[in-house]
């Protein structure tokens, strides 16, 4: 495929106003994500990440609204689609996974269920040939026992083996975008690095893109390729992750970074330890993500 995966223009969220114009929570929202990059998209609580991503799969939380934009995938404008025609779409072509994999996955279910079910309903194969692919697909996010997992409820899962899960359910149909909020920000650290390497791992094998949401600068620097930065519902610059994070241009951007901790800083000496585990795990991450690992919770 030659150009962008999908080319996002001018997207405009807001809040219904019956006595005036609506809130916008989201303006004029322009970007574009290449076949197989990995995009972050970063900005503090509220910035308007989630209710962005939501927009583009047309699962807008109430009141929220599309108000202006277009979102091109393969000539199609996902903002303009029927929603039959998005049910098709999501889970198969696009899929996502959030930051609490509960809120995904059905309690009454066993996993196996829920991950042949993929299968069943986007490639049309039978329940017992679905089986054993949910069972390749949890070998694939690397659960441990699959079979046996298969078998169990989500409750019965650790957090970590839940979000394995969901990736394994998001993937499962080999998707071409995968939109990834905060994928491991309620996973403590030594299992937010293996979740992620497994994310980039298993989306370099298939092609995928992804668009992957965080707070986090640390994740976003060891993750991306090209960043864009969202304050206030904006977006206020776009790079390359590396020009971004060795020459910030926009004063918010400058000052993300500079209230960062920076390994070699006397007030992170502690933290050693945690960025050299995370730099073991991932050795091929870019040389900058190790100046701006830092402890989820302790970014500014
Ligand atoms: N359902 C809703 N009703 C009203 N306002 C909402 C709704 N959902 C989000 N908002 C508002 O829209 C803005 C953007 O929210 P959004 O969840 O997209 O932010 P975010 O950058 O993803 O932050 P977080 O990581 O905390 O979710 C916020 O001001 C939020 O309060």
């Amino acid at each position: 495929m030659s150009g962008p995966l999908l080319d996002i223009r001018g997207l405009t969220i807001g809040i219904p106003n019956r006595s005036g114009p609506p809130v916008q929570i989201v303006r004029d929202l322009s970007f574009d994500i290449l076949p197989g990059e990995i995009f972050g998209l970063v900005g503090e609580s509220g910035s308007g990440k989630s209710a962005s991503a939501l927009a583009l799969m047309g699962l807008n939380r109430r009141p929220l609204t599309t108000l202006r934009g277009q979102a091109l995938y393969g000539g199609q404008d996902l903002l303009a689609m029927s929603r039959r025609s998005m049910r098709k779409l999501r889970g198969d072509r696009i899929s996502m996974i959030f930051q609490e994999p509960m809120s995904a996955l059905n309690p009454l279910a066993r996993i196996g269920r829920q991950i042949a079910e993929m299968f069943v309903l986007h490639r049309g194969l039978s329940w017992s040939e679905a089986g054993p692919k949910a069972v390749e697909a949890l070998a694939a996010v690397q659960v441990p026992d699959p079979e046996g997992r298969a078998r169990a409820y989500p409750h019965q899962l650790s957090g970590g083996l839940r979000q394995r899960v969901m990736i394994a359910m998001a993937m499962a149909c080999g998707p071409d975008l995968l939109i990834a909020d905060e994928p491991t920000t309620a996973l403590d650290v030594t299992v937010q690095a293996e979740v992620l390497r497994l994310i980039r791992g298993l989306c370099e094998r298939q092609g995928t893109a992804v668009l992957l949401i965080s707070h986090d600068l640390g994740v976003i620097a060891q993750m991306c390729q090209r960043v864009g930065v969202m304050a206030n519902g904006r977006l206020l610059e776009l790079r390359d992750a590396k020009a971004l994070f060795t020459d910030p241009r926009h004063p918010y951007t400058q000052g993300l970074l500079a209230a960062l901790p920076r390994l070699g800083s006397r007030a992170t000496e502690g933290r050693h330890r945690l960025a050299d585990l995370d730099m073991a795990i991932d050795r091929d991450a870019p040389d900058f993500a190790a100046t701006y690992l830092c402890p989820r919770g302790e970014a500014a």
